[in-house]
This record gives C-alpha cells, sequence and structure tokens, in this order.
C-alpha cells in the first residue's frame, strides 16, 4: 500500500502517510492517487491547489468557504512543521463544533485530509514553513467565510500564544 489512511478522533478527517522510497539519490513518495483515496473514504475530486508561505507563529484560519461551495482540503507540509486544525460545522454531526489537529511537517511527510463542512486553520511552528493542499472546490471570494481563531465555543488549544493573523482574521467575528 503506497499509503496509510488512519480516521482521527473526527472519523472524517483523515490522516494520511505516504509510503517513502529512499535510496542514495534521496527519496520518492507519491502525494496523491485517486483510486487509493477513493478507496479509502476520500472520495472527492480534487480541482485546486494552493501554497502558501508563513513565518513562526502565524495562525492563518479559521476559514470555510459557504455552500454551495464548500471546501475539501488536502493539506501538505512542504518545508517546516505546521499544526494543522479541522473543526466540524456540520450542524446535523455528533461532533459538530468538536476540532482535531495534527502536526504536519516536512519530515513526517503526513497529509490531513479535512472534507468539505469543516473549517480549517493552522499554527506555523518552525521559523518558516511552507504548505501545499488541494481543494475539492474553487475559491469563491463572496462564499469566504472565517470563524476567529481563538473562538471561545470552539476552544482550540493552539500550540501559540500570540499569534501574527491577517486582518481579516483580526477582525473575524468581531460582530
Ligand atoms: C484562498 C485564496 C486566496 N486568494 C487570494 C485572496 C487574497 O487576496 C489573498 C490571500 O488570501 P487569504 O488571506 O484568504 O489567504 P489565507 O489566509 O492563506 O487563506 C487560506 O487559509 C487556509 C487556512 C485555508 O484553509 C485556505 O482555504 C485559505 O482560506 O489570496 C486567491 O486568489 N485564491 C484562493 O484560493
Amino acid at each position: 500500500m503506497p499509503f496509510e489512511f488512519k480516521k482521527m478522533e473526527i472519523p472524517d478527517v483523515i490522516l494520511v502517510t505516504p509510503r517513502v522510497f529512499e535510496d542514495d539519490r534521496g527519496y520518492f513518495m507519491e502525494t496523491y492517487k485517486a483510486s487509493e483515496f477513493k478507496a479509502n473514504g476520500i472520495e472527492e475530486d480534487f480541482v485546486q491547489d494552493n501554497q502558501s508561505f508563513s513565518k513562526r507563529n502565524v495562525i492563518r484560519g479559521l476559514h470555510f468557504q459557504k455552500k454551495p461551495h464548500a471546501q475539501g482540503k488536502l493539506v501538505r507540509c512542504l518545508q517546516g512543521s505546521i499544526w494543522d486544525v479541522a473543526v466540524d460545522l456540520r450542524e446535523n454531526s455528533a461532533t459538530y463544533k468538536k476540532w482535531a489537529a495534527a502536526e504536519l511537517t516536512s519530515d513526517n511527510k503526513q497529509m490531513l485530509y479535512i472534507p468539505p463542512g469543516f473549517a480549517h486553520g493552522f499554527a506555523t511552528l518552525s521559523d518558516t514553513a511552507i504548505i501545499s493542499y488541494k481543494c475539492t472546490a474553487e475559491y469563491c471570494k463572496d462564499a469566504d467565510s472565517g470563524i476567529r481563531w481563538n473562538d471561545p465555543e470552539i476552544s482550540i488549544a493552539w500550540p501559540v500564544e500570540e499569534p501574527i493573523l491577517s486582518q481579516k482574521d483580526f477582525d473575524a467575528n468581531k460582530g
């Protein structure tokens, strides 16, 4: 099996560990394969790929797109390390407003699958980090939405105390 798929505490959130082939030149790994992912619960098609670079203590999130533009995301860290969080916003879900997190690093090469209907955010743990993520729906500016990173009801145990935020994320849910 080229990948290991592990359900998180919220079972629709899946931690994917790729098989890494190392040799004298370096390494090779597959990072996505439709047949394997679809057979292991990640059935959506991906239609957009994104990359971002962040400095230490940056938090981006919590972001989601409103229906009908909801995005599933497959996140991995190309350089450095991040703490990646998924928040269940599906109102009829047993894990509504619960969160699940994983440390994704360029060393562990793991990926986190966050289904449509979730908010997503991450904190940068290393001096710098580059992440890449695949999305199941295209970016739609008008559907773009967010919840404040430290929303008291969700109460995420972030590993960063005084994050660097975008103005948009700082202003989220200000009423
Ligand atoms: C997300 C996105 C942004 N943009 C533009 C809008 C804006 O001018 C600039 C920066 O956007 P943002 O500040 O929203 O970038 P960022 O804070 O990195 O937003 C991302 O955060 C992570 C946590 C996610 O889950 C992503 O879906 C996305 O929401 O890039 C696009 O053109 N396409 C896109 O897909």
